[in-house]
């Protein structure tokens, strides 16, 4: 990354109030790493060094909005990608023990290799479904926190999230401006799978200004045994929710 790269990041996490220069080298060293990986396995789609600084780095911090990662907590990355947003966090917040689940492989790979090279043993790289680890004992109801940036509209990260949280455990979804449709169709599918929306924290990414959302589902009780649906139906038929063609993050 060059000396604006370096710039724009600090200027972009300042916004967000947090101080990155004792993580600058790190932050550094993902950016080679990104690069290197997306020449040989096409990993993320944003390729620019300011994309990467704002929208994958930047972006992903802002996930700290609101202080609902803060402490010792067990954090579940759904649909990681090539690691975001768990890259950034863990590097700002060590406390944070990840568990970065994306169903396709090559990903999780490039996440196991970065996390070695990073020096991460709180990222813990796993390839599954989330339909699948709601449903295994090992994952069931054993988080704190489940975190998620670009996946699926709010009724099926709904769905696919509270059967991973312990009771009192939060979803904290990071996402675009959200219509007042997916919101209520998100809280009644929350209900459904015994969370309730606590907050929706709308707010514009810093530098760039594209809006974006944070919203915080809290489990209020054990999910019905029968959610998550079999792997494929949140996502086909969202509870509670006919998405309209073409739907982002
Ligand atoms: C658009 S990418 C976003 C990746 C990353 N969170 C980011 O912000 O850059 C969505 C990712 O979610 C993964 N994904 C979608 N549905 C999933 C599911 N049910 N279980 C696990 N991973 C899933 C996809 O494989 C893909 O890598």
């Amino acid at each position: 990354m060059n000396r604006d790269g370096l710039d724009l990041l600090q200027r972009g996490a300042a916004l967000l109030e947090l101080d990155l220069t004792a993580q600058l080298p790190a932050f550094e060293h993902l950016f080679s790493l990104l690069q290197a990986g997306n020449e040989r396995l096409n990993l993320t789609a944003l390729k620019t060094e300011e994309d990467i600084v704002l929208k994958h780095f930047v972006d992903s911090l802002t996930c700290l909005r609101g202080g609902y990662l803060e402490g010792e907590l067990k954090v579940l990355d759904l649909g990681t990608g090539a690691g975001f947003p768990t890259f950034p966090l863990a590097l700002v917040r060590p406390n944070l023990h990840f568990t970065a689940v994306d169903s396709i492989r090559k990903k999780i790979d490039f996440v196991r290799d970065t996390a070695t090279q990073l020096s991460l043993p709180q990222v813990t790289p796993l390839v599954g479904r989330a339909e699948m680890l709601g449903r295994s004992p090992d994952h069931r109801e054993r988080y704190d926190r489940v975190v998620v940036r670009a996946v699926a509209s709010l009724p099926v990260l709904a769905e696919l999230a509270l059967p991973l949280l312990r009771e009192g455990g939060l979803l904290v979804a990071q996402k675009g401006a959200i219509t007042a449709e997916e919101l209520n169709a998100g809280r009644r599918a929350a209900g459904e799978v015994r969370g309730k929306v606590q907050v929706v924290d709308p707010f514009d990414l810093p530098i760039l200004g594209d809006a974006r959302t944070l919203i915080v589902i809290e489990k209020l009780g054990p999910t019905p045994s029968k959610y998550p649906r079999r792997a494929g139906v949140p996502t086909a038929q969202p509870l509670f929710w006919t998405p309209p063609p073409r739907t982002a993050r």
